[in-house]
């Protein structure tokens, strides 16, 4: 059963920013209609004030007004436009917040195939260019459609042969922008992918830094790199195309009206049919109409580049979270007495249609060591990945502490297992935040030197320049045994019920090595540990040994029962002693 959040997920920006910004956004449109009256106002006044020239009559009243309309209209055009960048910028935080949030609950398998660079675009260029939606689509666009319809009017009011003219030209061009539109939306799609794209190359090799200086490949990986660079660019670059055409046919639109215009005026002006300051009150219109009729234009481009985002951001939410398990509001199982830890029943498991588990059966009894071994790629880690959930099996039965595996819930079955991966993964978070990961209330001092100390960390970690309080990720870093201990101590700190730990070992000391063992001997006393490991030394002493070859089973018992009745795992460690010798 998925957690089917995706009908609730979508991206409604209209209902979103009504349900919470209901003020704001009243008083944004209030703001807005009072600078366009203002604006509409000033030719007429100007009007006016030649009117007033003619009667010999003072134009002081007219200027004043005419002065305050301005100035008015500037300044409620700027408190209009700070309450949607406000708006905006809202809506924006909120969304990355979900997109972050949606990003960690998929599963890993999905977070693998969308890859990290791309959900990290949608959270910084796809979110921006969503904002341009409130920026444009929410007040400027439907005002300035709006102030272009109060202009036509009052200018067919003055004359409306010359409107004629105008909106003839006006609408040839709006035409020809309408067929660019129609593409531009298209190639901003494709130039998000491409965002995507390239800062998910780019996120890859960054992670991979070490071993692209290391084999001095500097050069060739940015010369590739560049090549996603260069798609990107041509992807631009056929929007500029697009886009280049805009203002310049809204300015000969403007123009073609303006010759019109004049002609069309100076017959009219000839004829009696119209005065001086109407004909001069209108070309005033005419000017002012430019401003507005270009926001139509290049505003319906970036709603369109908008509308695309925000159309990546409902496939994003479409994707559907982690399998959630048991149905929410249920009380979460307990552990049943007398059961196995953990039972593999027959699990089947494949990677994207390749067999990597067949029909794997084994048990790890409810405390003590239960050690994973068998050659690479024969499914070991797999198993681990399986018991926590990160994949589901595609056939069989895994029961955790007596209960089918979906029959718990996902947060609490995560709760009752602490798994330590093979990169030991750390944070970019202090050393304590890094310790406390698990657990739902913040560990004691003590019970962090606790810790630290049964891992041999607790020298190290204190004498950091802030001590637990370090922040660990960028300038301080620790070495591979270091963040190998830091995680054990991590899963230490839990009260897991079942604790993994994937070649917990790899990159410890033999004294370290020696620790390790003590501190996971402790800790199978109370509860279920399962360890794969390469080196056998490490799991020799464990109470149950399960051997995979190739995705089966090859046999399960004590050290000393594999050793008498199963060649393969005699092998294995005989392999080793001989690489020990
Ligand atoms: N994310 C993945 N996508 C596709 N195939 C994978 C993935 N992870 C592992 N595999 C494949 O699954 C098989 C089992 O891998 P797994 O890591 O479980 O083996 P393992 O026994 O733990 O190996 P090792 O001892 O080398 O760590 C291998 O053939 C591996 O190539």
């Amino acid at each position: 059963m998925t957690t089917s959040h995706a009908a609730s997920q979508q991206v409604r920006i209209g209902a979103d920013l009504l349900r919470q910004n209901r003020l704001q956004l009243g008083a944004a449109l209030l703001l807005a209609l009072v600078a366009t009256a203002g604006t509409l106002a000033v030719p007429l006044l100007v009007k006016d004030i030649i009117s007033t020239f003619g009667q010999n009559e003072t134009i002081t009243r007219p200027v004043i007004l005419m002065a305050a309309a301005a100035l008015g209209s500037a300044a409620a055009a700027a408190a209009s436009s700070y309450l949607l960048s406000r708006i905006g910028e809202f809506m924006v935080l909120r969304l990355r917040q979900r997109v972050m949030e949606h990003s960690l609950r998929l599963p890993m398998s999905t977070v693998r195939a969308q890859g990290a660079g791309n959900l990290v675009a949608r959270v910084t260029s796809d979110a921006m260019l969503l904002r341009a939606v409130i920026d444009i689509g929410v007040v400027q666009l439907p005002l300035a459609a709006l102030t272009v319809v109060f202009t036509l009017v009052v200018m067919a009011v003055l004359d409306w042969l010359l409107v004629l003219i105008t909106v003839g030209s006006f609408a040839l061009a709006g035409a020809a922008i309408g067929w660019v539109l129609i593409r531009v939306r298209r190639n901003i799609v494709e130039q998000q992918d491409a965002v995507g794209e390239l800062a998910q190359r780019f996120t890859a090799y960054l992670a991979a830094l070490p071993t692209i200086k290391a084999f001095r490949s500097e050069g060739r990986s940015a010369s590739r790199l560049g090549e996603s660079a260069q798609q990107l660019t041509g992807t631009s670059l056929v929007g500029a195309r697009l886009q280049m055409w805009i203002t310049p046919v809204m300015q000969l639109g403007q123009q073609v009206a303006l010759v019109g215009v004049i002609i069309g005026g100076g017959a009219r002006i000839a004829s009696g049919d119209l005065s001086v300051p109407s004909f001069a009150a209108f070309l005033l219109y005419l000017l002012q109409l430019v401003s507005p009729v270009t926001v139509v234009a290049t505003g319906i481009g970036r709603l369109q580049a908008g509308l695309a985002a925000r159309t990546r951001f409902n496939e994003f939410f479409d994707l559907a979270q982690e399998t959630a398990g048991a149905q929410p509001g249920l009380s979460a199982p307990q552990p049943r007495p007398g059961t196995a830890a953990v039972t593999f029943e027959d699990v089947s498991f494949s990677y994207t249609g390749v067999p990597v588990l067949d029909r794997v059966t084994f048990t790890a009894p409810r405390t003590g060591l239960t050690a994973l071994v068998g050659p690479s790629g024969a499914g070991k880690s797999t198993c681990l990945t399986l018991i926590d959930r990160f994949m589901h099996p595609d056939d069989g039965k895994i029961n955790i502490l007596g209960h089918a595996i979906t029959d718990w819930p996902l947060e609490e079955l995560r709760s009752r297992v602490a798994y330590v991966d093979q990169q030991f993964t750390l944070l970019e978070g202090t050393v304590r935040d890094n310790l406390q990961l698990g657990r739902a209330e913040p560990a004691s001092e003590e019970e962090l030197a606790t810790a630290l100390e049964a891992v041999g960390l607790l020298q190290d970690l204190t004498s950091l320049p802030d001590g637990l309080d370090t922040t660990l990720g960028r300038e301080n870093d620790l070495s591979g045994g270091q963040r190998q201990r830091l995680a054990l101590a991590r899963a230490l700190l839990t009260d897991a019920d079942i604790v993994l730990l994937d070649e917990p070992t790899s990159q410890m000391d033999s004294i370290n090595e020696k620790r390790f063992r003590q501190v996971v001997d402790d800790l199978a006393t109370t509860r279920a540990v399962m360890v794969v490991a390469h080196r056998l030394s490490t799991v020799q002493h464990a109470d149950h040994v399960v051997m995979l070859t190739n995705g089966t089973l090859t046999d399960a018992g004590t050290h000393q029962t594999l050793m008498d009745r199963c060649s393969p795992y005699r092998d294995l460690v005989n392999s080793q002693q001989m690489q020990a010798a």
